[in-house]
């Protein structure tokens, strides 16, 4: 379970905020963050996996800081934690001693399915490259945690679809993935639940079953979330 307590983050060099009140992701749910660019996505993410420092609050893996919990964590992002002189290969190595429940096996399996060159060094590859390699660590850490952000960036539509297929067909089910995308079409049956992120605040956060039973798509979804105002619950903080 992830849970956010009156998490406040700014940036010195910005007037960008984000501020969560109250947030608690259950084990096991798939969930987007969405919202338009510059919303505070990326920044939630950063939050929860630690990253930079936030100006108050709390944040808590299954009740402890993130901090004791890296091992179970696995942060997929474009930027990419591997070292650009490195392969495919040596990653995997250097993966493989940090990372105790890393699947070596796994790893040059989803390589070769994606076809990425395993010895070449990753500062050539492109930029869809370089995140499908990210998705390849990820799922090979057997992380209880996925944080994927923007994970089908630089992908082409049949790239993504069977990057989406191969990543869910990769987990146990009993993983917890938070990603943020902008490609609501093709996640809304993937997702259990959609957060929807505004200028830094969390707009609209709905689980997709009562969303269809209330006949909205993700797309209403969205443009509701951008219309309405800060809920009155929230506590700003001082
Ligand atoms: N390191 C930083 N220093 C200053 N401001 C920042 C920094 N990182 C992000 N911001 C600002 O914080 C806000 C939220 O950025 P964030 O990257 O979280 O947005 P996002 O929703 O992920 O956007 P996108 O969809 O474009 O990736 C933006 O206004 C951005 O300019």
């Amino acid at each position: 379970m992830i849970e956010l307590k009156y998490v406040d983050k700014r940036y010195p060099s910005s007037n960008a905020l984000l501020y969560v009140n109250n947030l608690t992701i259950h084990t096991g749910e798939v969930v987007g963050i969405l919202g338009d660019n510059g919303s505070g996505k990326t920044t939630l993410l950063k939050a929860i996996m630690g990253i930079g420092e936030i100006q108050s609050g709390e944040v808590k893996i299954d009740g402890k800081p993130v901090t004791e919990q890296y091992e179970r964590m696995a942060f997929i992002t474009e930027e990419g934690s591997f070292l650009p002189d490195m392969t495919p290969r040596k990653y995997g190595q250097f993966l493989a001693d940090f990372f105790p429940r890393f699947d070596q096996t796994h790893y040059t399996e989803l390589i070769e399915a994606y076809e990425l060159p395993s010895d070449r060094r990753i500062k050539t590859f492109s930029k869809g490259q370089k995140i499908k390699l990210e998705i390849c660590a990820g799922l090979a850490k057997k992380a209880d945690y996925l944080i994927m952000d923007e994970p089908f960036v630089g992908k082409d539509i049949f790239s993504r679809r069977d990057s989406l297929k191969r990543m869910i067909s990769g987990l146990t089910g009993d993983e917890t993935v938070l990603l943020t995308t902008h490609l609501i079409d093709e996640i809304e049956n993937v997702i259990d639940r959609a957060i929807i992120v505004h200028k830094g605040l969390i707009r609209t956060d709905i689980y997709v079953d009562d969303m269809r039973e209330q006949g909205l798509s993700l797309a209403d979804v969205m443009l509701e979330a951008r219309k309405k105002s800060p809920s009155p619950s929230i506590h700003w903080p001082n």
